[in-house]
């Protein structure tokens, strides 16, 4: 187990002198990234990432994939703009270890892959990965062929022995505590022999949007899916064995790490462009435009990116956040600084995230003088007169950028260890600051 580390240092939270008018580039997309480096660590040969996200999750995942024989080598493209990675795919063997941190895509996605190597894969991460959901991982390689030593307790840590080859075929699982179970299936499913079936039984099915996202890059790599969304049976995907490309992949910029950037705008009533925001994605984030107009901005996609522009005044919300419920803490945050209460739903999986986010966004909220409630499924956010005080963060990156919105519009508020950033967005203090100061 790595330690996830106590941090005495706080961080003061800066607060807007006025209204805000930047333009800032959001690095790329860690759920982008870490799917195209197991995509393309699973190809037939070698291929291009170009602009990854470089935080501790994609170097997690590039290392761990170094550790099973990958070849990945970061330097700048072939034009010599920009980074780009060249990975080289090659035969996958243990014994090797790999440390998730606590990277939900990296331990939910490499163990269908390490069934694939040749050796035995240890896996461990932070202590908070220990208490994370891996049973809809594990259960299913089982019934596709793995072995897997966890102690029968269903998380990390754990060990895959692979044997070089898996069977796949037909499984069932209840991916309602997190849609990274079907994905890590999915991305692996051309290798297995028979490909796989994939049938999910739970009741709810959160983060549909990441689920989407799997397949798209599943099928721009050659592989074929069958999936719900295009006329397949209801809670069934299905991936053929079949050879992956490897292709040349821009990543594009992390959208839900946009968000704090576009809450910059609302809260201050400025401007605030996104370079390069994707005219069509699967990424959650898109569903800002959205939201965050209905709490009292506009937004407008031109060839300078996305432009969001607050009014001034923030208005409440009451929204199903299911499909979308990694954009919660920032949307949480907002509210808290509305004219109106706001309703968060259809988001109870979020208590096994980062960390419990429903609690700990009511508790750091509250803490300040808010006035939140946490419901079966979500959070009721009553806005209150604010006041500074230390915003706590729970090694959680989402709920650091969550505390600097709040700070913008709050005095004195500091944020404990806003170094969590670094999971996603390392550069975070220095972008929020170089935004206030643009
Ligand atoms: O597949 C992915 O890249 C992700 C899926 C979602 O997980 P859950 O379905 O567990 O919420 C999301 O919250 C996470 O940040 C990234
Ligand atoms: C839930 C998140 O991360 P993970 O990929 O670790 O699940 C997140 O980034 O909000």
């Amino acid at each position: 187990m790595t330690e996830s580390s106590v941090h005495p240092d706080l961080w003061p939270a800066p607060s807007a002198s006025g209204a805000v008018t930047a333009t800032v580039t959001a690095p790329g997309s860690k759920s982008v990234t870490n799917r195209a480096l197991v995509l393309a660590a699973l190809a037939a040969e070698p291929g291009w990432l170009r602009r990854p996200l470089r935080s501790r999750d994609t170097l997690l995942m590039a290392e761990a994939l170094r550790t099973l024989g990958v070849g990945i080598e970061e330097g700048v493209g072939p034009d010599g703009t920009g980074e780009a990675w060249r990975i080289i795919p090659a035969r996958l063997h243990g014994p090797a270890t790999v440390d998730v941190g606590n990277a939900g895509t990296v331990m939910r996605f490499l163990p269908p892959v390490a069934a694939l190597a040749d050796g035995p894969v240890r896996f461990d991460g932070d202590r908070r990965a220990y208490e994370r959901p891996l049973n809809g991982v594990i259960d299913a390689l089982r019934t596709l062929g793995a072995r897997i030593d966890d102690d029968d307790r269903g998380c990390l840590p754990m060990t895959v022995h692979g044997g070089g080859v898996l069977d796949g075929g037909p499984v069932e699982i209840d991916a309602s505590s997190s849609s990274q179970f079907v994905s890590a299936l999915l991305l692996s499913a051309p290798r297995f022999n028979q490909g796989v079936e994939v049938r999910h039984t739970g009741a709810r099915l959160p983060s549909m949007p990441h689920i989407r996202m799997t397949v798209d890059m599943l099928r721009s790599v050659g592989a074929q899916v069958d999936e719900p969304e295009t006329g397949g049976e209801p809670n069934v995907w299905r991936v053929a064995p079949s050879a992956l490309l490897g292709r040349d992949l821009t990543v594009e910029p992390d959208l839900s790490n946009a968000q704090p950037f576009l809450a910059a705008a609302l809260v201050t009533g400025g401007r605030v462009t996104i370079p390069d925001w994707p005219e069509r994605t699967t990424q959650p984030g898109d569903a800002l435009r959205e939201i965050f107009t209905e709490m009292g901005g506009s937004c407008e996609l031109t060839d300078l990116g996305l432009t969001f522009t607050g009014t001034g005044r923030i208005h409440g919300i009451d929204v199903d956040l299911s499909e979308v419920g990694e954009l919660t803490p920032g949307i949480a945050a907002v509210a808290a600084l509305a004219d109106s209460p706001s309703t968060l739903r259809g988001v109870a999986h979020l208590r096994l995230h980062e960390t419990d986010r429903l609690a700990a966004l009511t508790k750091e909220i509250n803490e300040l003088g808010g006035d939140v409630t946490e419901t079966a499924d979500g959070l009721h956010i009553r806005p209150r007169p604010l006041h500074g005080g230390v915003f706590h963060t729970y090694d959680d990156h989402r709920m650091a950028t969550a505390g600097s919105i709040i700070g913008l519009a709050v005095d004195g508020v500091r944020i404990e260890n806003v170094g969590t950033t670094a999971k996603t967005l390392p550069d975070f203090p220095q972008m929020w600051t170089g935004m206030l100061e643009a």
